[in-house]
């Protein structure tokens, strides 16, 4: 493990306790943008500090339910209060850590301040029904109450935004927390933690463990004093993950990869579209589940869309996220840089033609981070691997169809099913669309990244354990339900 003595060292936080790891060994945590820029070192924990962690919030879970909703609600209004307070440095930290532009840092911050606000809320809205008895002189009602201990297990490509959509439900509904970070943004991690900590909240409620997902992740899957798991990344880690939780009656939540489509029909506003396929497929340089990787286009169109396409993807300017005429930073990391690079070869040698980019920006300041330059490949099948998996990064594979309900069957011609969008302004094909398509989020003239935080959020197939996160259907999740007879 390397430790940089330059930077700063991040712990743990357990039981309210900033503490090393039994280990005393840190992980560095590299600048994606400048490979040779250590942004802090975390802590390389073991399955001691997480049994510590997982004890600690299990303890506090007692008093913790026990407080009214409005009182939890108002220690996170705090902590809202404090992340906004915060809002600057954390968004800087996060560029600096995962590479997204910081104009996109900010976005995801503010919509961390906002996601604890809309669940502060919560705290003051109903958590059961009265449902009438066959027994007049009886109630019966059903009351929802939290699950207990809850791990956390987030990725890298949003280090806000994920953990606090999962946490802020969570802690709303009562059940303590124990966080595992993505070890690629876990400095990021740290400083929201500190949020929570500043805010009040009691010890024991939220428990930080960094370190290996094998060791830390795994040992929150496989803990039995864990009651509930909630995680998003990748989808084999995802179904092993719902594997070992499920073996030992855990209840589990799984958001995984996309491979989202963006229809675009011959009716449409092209430019819009143009606009949408950029924005969709590329931003925070491909690296969004909801991302648009496939861009479907009727044959009539096709040539001016992508024309236009062309002429507006030449307009990026790929650098450090931190300098303000950036558009595109670079990969999270050197994984997945490799990443990019080898699906672009497998694109060439399966036959797609490569139309832009496919390279890394040669400017003198960006040699030692992880630039690819933005990549458009047409002549794509759907049997070629490039339509098929999940590449995470810059990467448009243009696909030409001559109907819409061609382009709705292609579309529905992979394993997942997380979001979908078509650009058309006939009736029927958007009816068709909204129908037919195998998708958790359906967008109609609106690219396919863009969550909102009130919303259900969460695929079908392959996407996701079919369960949804965000907006009141967090409260599926983090509760359970118990149904109440009272005779007098
Ligand atoms: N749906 C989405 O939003 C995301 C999808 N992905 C997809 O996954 C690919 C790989 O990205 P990657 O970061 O490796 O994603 P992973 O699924 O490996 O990581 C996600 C989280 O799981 C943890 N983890 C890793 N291995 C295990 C394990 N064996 N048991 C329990 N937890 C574990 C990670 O910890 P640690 O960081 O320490 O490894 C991290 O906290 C990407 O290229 C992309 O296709 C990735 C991120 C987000
Ligand atoms: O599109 C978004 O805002 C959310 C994307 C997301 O959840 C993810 O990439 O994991």
């Amino acid at each position: 493990m390397s430790t940089n003595v330059a930077a700063k060292t991040y712990m743990n936080y357990v039981n309210g306790v900033w503490k090393e790891s039994t280990s005393n060994e840190t992980i560095a945590s590299y600048n994606p943008a400048n490979k040779h820029e250590v942004v802090g070192n975390v802590q390389n924990s073991t399955r001691e500090d997480l049994e510590e962690a997982i004890q600690a919030a299990k303890q506090a879970e007692k008093s913790w339910k026990k407080l009214s909703g409005a009182e939890r609600g108002n220690i996170l209004f705090s902590v809202a209060n404090i992340l906004e307070n915060n809002l600057d440095e954390i968004a800087e930290t996060m560029t600096n850590e995962m590479g997204k532009t910081l104009p996109e840092a900010k976005g995801e911050t503010a919509r961390g301040v906002a996601i604890l606000r809309y669940y502060a809320g919560e705290g003051m809205r109903k958590v059961g029904d009265v449902i009438p008895s066959t027994d007049s002189s009886a109630l019966m009602f059903s009351k929802r109450v939290p699950l207990g201990v809850v791990g956390v297990i987030t990725p890298w490509n949003f280090p806000v935004a994920i953990p606090i959509w999962k946490m802020a439900p969570a802690l709303i509904y009562g059940n303590t927390v124990v966080f595992k970070p993505a070890t690629e943004a876990a400095v990021t991690a740290a400083k929201v933690v500190e949020c929570f900590e500043k805010a009040g909240v009691p010890e024991g409620v939220i428990n930080l463990v960094t370190g290996k997902g094998s060791v830390i992740g795994q040992g929150l899957a496989d803990h039995s004093d864990v009651n509930a798991v909630t995680f998003t990344g990748s989808n084999q880690v995802g179904k092993n993950i719902g594997s070992s939780v499920a073996a030992r009656g855990g209840k589990y939540q799984l958001e995984m990869g996309g491979k989202n489509p963006i229809i675009v029909a011959e009716d449409c506003d092209i430019d819009l579209a143009v606009d949408a396929a950029i924005s969709g497929g590329l931003k925070s340089t491909g690296q969004k589940c909801t991302c648009s990787s496939r861009v479907i286009v009727q044959s009539s169109i096709y040539d001016t869309f992508k024309e236009r396409l062309l002429q507006k993807v030449a307009e990026i300017k790929v650098g450090n996220g931190l300098d303000s005429d950036t558009w595109m930073g670079p990969c999270a990391s050197e994984g997945q840089y490799n990443t990019v690079r080898k699906y672009v070869q497998i694109g060439i040698e399966e036959g797609a033609q490569l139309i832009y980019g496919g390279d890394e920006p040669q400017s003198d300041g960006l040699r030692n981070g992880y630039f690819v330059n933005p990549t458009i490949f047409e002549g794509v099948t759907s049997s070629m691997t490039i339509a098929q998996e999940e590449i995470f990064g810059p990467v448009l594979a243009l696909m030409k169809v001559d109907t819409v309900e061609e382009a709705i069957d292609l579309a529905n011609d992979v394993e997942y099913g997380l979001s979908a969008s078509i650009f058309s302004k006939n009736i029927d094909s958007i009816l068709s669309f909204i129908d037919d398509i195998e998708a958790g989020l359906v967008r109609i003239n609106s690219e396919t990244a863009g969550v909102e935080l009130q919303a259900p959020f969460g695929g079908m197939k392959a996407s996701s354990s079919h369960s949804r996160e965000q907006g009141e259907a967090a409260k599926e999740f983090f509760t359970t339900v118990k149904t109440v007879f009272v005779k007098g």
